[in-house]
């Protein structure tokens, strides 16, 4: 069954490729390799292009008979997204557009979308449930709140049937397959703190110690990268059978605060990590932990990894031989 990966080349997207091809499902990779890597997909299955080229999409849905699309691709950055909100409204949302258009045009009905933990906001309850209140802020939050309304609209509209997987951090790496987190800059907190134990940069600089907080940092629910994927496996497969449309929080519902995490990257990796303090990055709740019961109960959703500890061994032995973070940036 051909299903389109978009943004599949990223570092989510190209972890969700080994999932379905583990699955028996055939993968075709639409990305245009601004942040993913032509080295984490088979290369076959990679076509290099832009999901802002209309002519591009609608080849795509006219050669391969599609079952449905996963969409990864977005620009990922909080703190960027508070300074450059029309970059993110342009690619998260002016894109997004352009593939919702192309599929209505092909008749492919349905869609999983990467959403975030980044539409509530200051939570108005913990953990968060599907149903707190979503008031994001940043424009990187706003940008995927508006696609899951337009995702509502279209389900109205020409019975579009999408999957809201709203993620919380994710972490972590394949334990077989070669691949892993790898931007470039890195911008994502536990890839720092590992590139920091292995001497690439000289500490972490914690972005505010005074939020109200037990320590002051800013409190995250960190989630494997694998059970992302199999999550999205499982959100495909409810869609394939005739499933509704449905919204999904995908984390493990443990917070660790940034001093947490580090010391947490300490143990594993049996180095000091030296920190400073640097003031607040715009546009940071917080606090943001997850409740997935919706995934428990409506998939059968189930983590592999629910601790921290375990994340960040997949990320260390990733990230350890140091070619991983520095060189493989194509
Ligand atoms: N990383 C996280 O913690 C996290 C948490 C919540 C949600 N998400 C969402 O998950 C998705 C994947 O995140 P990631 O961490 O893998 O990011 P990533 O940057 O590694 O992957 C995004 C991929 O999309 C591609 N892409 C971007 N714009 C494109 C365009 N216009 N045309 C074609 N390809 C394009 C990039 O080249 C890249 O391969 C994103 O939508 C992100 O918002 C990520
Ligand atoms: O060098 C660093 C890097 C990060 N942080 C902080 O660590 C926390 C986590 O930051 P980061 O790893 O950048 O993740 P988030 O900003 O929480 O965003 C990630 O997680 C969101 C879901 O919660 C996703 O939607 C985003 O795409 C993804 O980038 C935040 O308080 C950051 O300010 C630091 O203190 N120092």
């Amino acid at each position: 069954m051909k299903i389109l990966v978009v943004g599949g080349a990223g570092y989510i997207g190209s972890h969700m490729v080994r999932e379905l091809l583990d699955n028996g499902y055939d993968p075709v990779i639409l990305d245009n390799l601004s942040s993913g890597h032509r080295w984490a997909v088979p290369g076959e299955r990679l076509v290099h292009g832009d999901l802002g080229d209309r002519a591009l999409l609608a080849h795509l849905f006219s050669t391969y008979q599609v079952s449905a699309v996963l969409h990864f691709a977005s620009f990922i950055q909080v703190g960027e997204s508070v300074g450059a909100p029309l970059k993110y409204y342009h690619n998260n949302v002016a894109n997004t557009l352009n593939l919702l258009s192309a599929m209505q045009e092909a008749g492919v009905t349905r869609f999983v979308f990467s959403s975030t933990a980044a539409v509530y906001g200051t939570p108005s309850e913990i953990p968060l449930t599907e149903s707190a209140e979503l008031r994001p802020e940043n424009p990187y939050g706003r940008s995927k709140l508006m696609v899951e309304q337009i995702l509502a609209d279209c389900a109205h509209a020409w019975g579009l049937r999408s999957a809201c997987l709203r993620y919380f951090n994710a972490a972590g790496a394949h334990p077989t397959a070669g691949i892993g987190e790898a931007h470039h800059p890195e911008s994502h907190l536990i890839p720092i703190v590992l590139q920091t134990a292995l001497g690439m940069r000289d500490s972490v600089s914690i972005n505010g110690d005074d939020y109200p907080t037990p320590d002051g940092t800013c409190i995250r629910d960190y989630i494997h990268v694998c059970d992302l994927a199999a999550a999205h496996t499982l959100a495909l497969r409810y869609l394939l059978d005739g499933g509704d449309s449905l919204t999904c929080n995908l984390g493990n519902g443990k917070g660790y605060s940034i001093r947490e995490v580090i010391d947490v990257c300490r143990a594993v990796t049996g180095h000091p990590i030296p920190v400073t303090i640097a003031p607040r990055r715009a546009g940071d709740p917080a606090y943001l932990v997850a409740s997935a019961q919706t995934a428990v109960r409506l998939l059968g959703w189930k983590p592999q990894y629910p601790d921290l500890a375990s994340i960040v061994e997949t990320a260390w032995a990733w990230h350890r031989p140091k070619e991983n973070s520095l060189f493989r940036s194509i």
